[in-house]
């Protein structure tokens, strides 16, 4: 074994809800998404628990980005539940911040005004600290305009983290940045993760970065989670380990595999 445990690859909802405890820090309960007739997530269960960082993973259009929204507050499930910290979530909660794909900075506000964007009180002495842990002490007092999209999107998540937030959303937050950009991406959000252990969703297309950041892959499918993966490859992750590649490859192959039986392939 490569140190990587396959778990629960096709758990019923009921052994899914039986692992569900009330310190869950999300719990998706038989969750339903339907637009426009249309089915999205299909009684879809899945628990987080405090403190792990999960990664979801799916083709195009499988509802990664619907799953994370409903998580957040910004949808409302068609039928089923969402528990946070284990109660039920109604609306947007305090203790959960989301980053985007795109840094949606305020154009009209210096940075660390973007930062501390809807705090009350002293805030601004803790949003130079965020900017600080990002790497952007420096340029608190420019225009976003100025900063390279590797740059906003370090300030997305110095606002992301300003909140001190329990539950931190990542939505594909490095998809429009440059291969080397991303990888400082990922080592800065890995460092601040083992630092503050914030429970952590992160949807990306991309499975090595899945597998570098994560301890759990879940791929949705069909609109429910079609694998679950305990990862438990040594920090920090590279591609050159043969354990890393191993479990790519397995991930890929899952993904690709029922694609190709959707297909009427042999894979
Ligand atoms: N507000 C909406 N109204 C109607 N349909 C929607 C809405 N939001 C999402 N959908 C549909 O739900 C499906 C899943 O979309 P979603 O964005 O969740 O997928 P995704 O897995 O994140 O895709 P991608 O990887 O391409 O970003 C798609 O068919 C999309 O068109």
């Amino acid at each position: 074994m490569t140190g990587t445990t396959a778990k629960a690859a096709t758990a019923l909802p009921t052994e899914q809800a039986n692992r569900a405890s009330a310190g869950a820090a999300v719990e998706l309960r038989s969750l339903t998404k339907t637009f426009e007739g249309k089915t999205v997530l299909h009684r879809l269960d899945l628990t987080l628990e405090p403190g792990q960082f999960v990664a979801v993973i799916g083709r195009s259009g499988s509802g990664k980005s619907t799953l994370l929204r409903l998580i957040a507050g910004l949808e409302r499930p068609t039928d089923g539940e969402v528990r946070i910290g284990g109660r039920p979530l109604r609306g947007v909660s305090p203790e959960t911040t989301v980053m985007f794909q795109d840094a949606r900075l305020l154009p009209w506000k210096r940075v660390v005004d973007n930062v501390g964007l809807g705090l009350q009180g002293d805030w601004r002495s803790r949003a130079e600290d965020r900017l600080r842990q990002v790497g952007l002490a420096d340029r608190a007092s420019e225009w976003p305009a100025v900063l390279s999209g590797g740059q906003k999107q370090r300030v997305a998540l110095a606002r992301a983290l300003v909140r001190d937030p329990r539950l931190l959303l990542l939505d594909e937050p490095l998809g429009a940045l440059d291969a080397l950009t991303r990888l400082d991406m990922q080592q800065l959000i890995e460092r601040l993760w083992l630092g503050r252990r914030f429970t952590t969703l992160l949807v990306t297309h991309d499975v090595t970065e899945a597998i570098k950041l994560a301890d759990r892959i879940v791929l949705i499918e069909d609109g429910a989670v079609a694998m679950d993966i305990e990862n438990r490859l040594r920090r920090p992750r590279t591609t050159a380990d043969p354990a890393f590649a191993e479990l790519e490859r397995k991930v890929l192959d899952r993904i690709m595999g029922s694609a190709y039986a959707k297909e009427g392939g042999h894979a």
